[in-house]
């Protein structure tokens, strides 16, 4: 791919970029750079995505940072090109993030993207959700279009410490699948559940996120 064909960041886009990112931001610019070649070669991405892969996906993954407190752990379960995990890892140095990911073509990428961009802080499981309770905690638990929040929560919320969260970004499905998860919320002990907006003053779509509190 030449560079002409990799996804340009100017103007509104470079500036939430640069607030989201900061001294990161070449960091991101190279995670992009692999989403745009190699993730489009190797299916972890469709190649209709290359001139949204900013605000589409990396941006409005990377803006739930501002639901995270300082030095937390996060497991993203259901990672593919590492969406929102890898962002929240760039953007947020402090955090340790665990990313969680069955398909070992998917698993080998991240590895590699994370060894070329020198990130220290994520690691990656190769495993079910399902698979990983026990042995892995967190204070949050982040999923982007891994399931509708019924069944999500049976995957994630087993992950969570006490008084963890789950943050699951959404779109505009957010209240109905509340509502229908309505039981599955008690059951878990959900102690509050709300619709948050990320990136609101960022983003021209700002990201909507289902937040459940233990
Ligand atoms: C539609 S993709 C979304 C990937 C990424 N989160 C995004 O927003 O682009 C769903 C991902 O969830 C993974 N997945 C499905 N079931 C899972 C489970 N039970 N535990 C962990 N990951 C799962 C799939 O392998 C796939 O990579």
């Amino acid at each position: 791919m030449t560079d002409t064909q990799l996804p340009t960041l100017d103007g509104a886009e470079f500036a939430a970029a640069d607030q989201v990112f900061g001294e990161r931001l070449e960091t991101a610019q190279r995670y992009v750079e692999h989403l745009a070649t190699t993730g489009i070669e190797r299916g972890l991405i469709g190649p209709r995505e290359v001139p949204r892969l900013w605000t589409r996906h990396v941006l409005n993954c990377a803006v739930v940072e501002e639901f995270i407190s300082e030095g937390a752990s996060v497991v993203d379960v259901g990672s593919g090109a590492g969406l929102p995990g890898l962002c929240l890892a760039i953007a947020r140095p402090d955090l340790s993030l665990t990313l969680v990911e069955p398909l070992e073509r998917r698993v080998i990428w991240l590895n590699e993207v994370i060894e070329d961009l020198g990130l220290e802080n994520v690691t990656v499981l190769r495993a079910r959700a399902e698979q990983v309770v026990g042995e892995v905690e967190a204070d949050y638990v982040t999923a982007r279009a891994v399931s509708a929040l019924v069944g999500l929560l049976d995957i994630t919320m087993p992950i969570l410490r006490g008084t963890g969260e789950l943050l699951a970004l959404k779109g505009r499905s957010a209240a109905e699948e509340i509502t229908k998860a309505r039981k599955k919320l008690n059951k878990y002990g959900a102690r509050e559940v709300d619709i948050l907006t990320a990136g609101a003053d960022l983003l021209e779509e700002p990201t909507t996120v289902v937040q459940v509190k233990l």
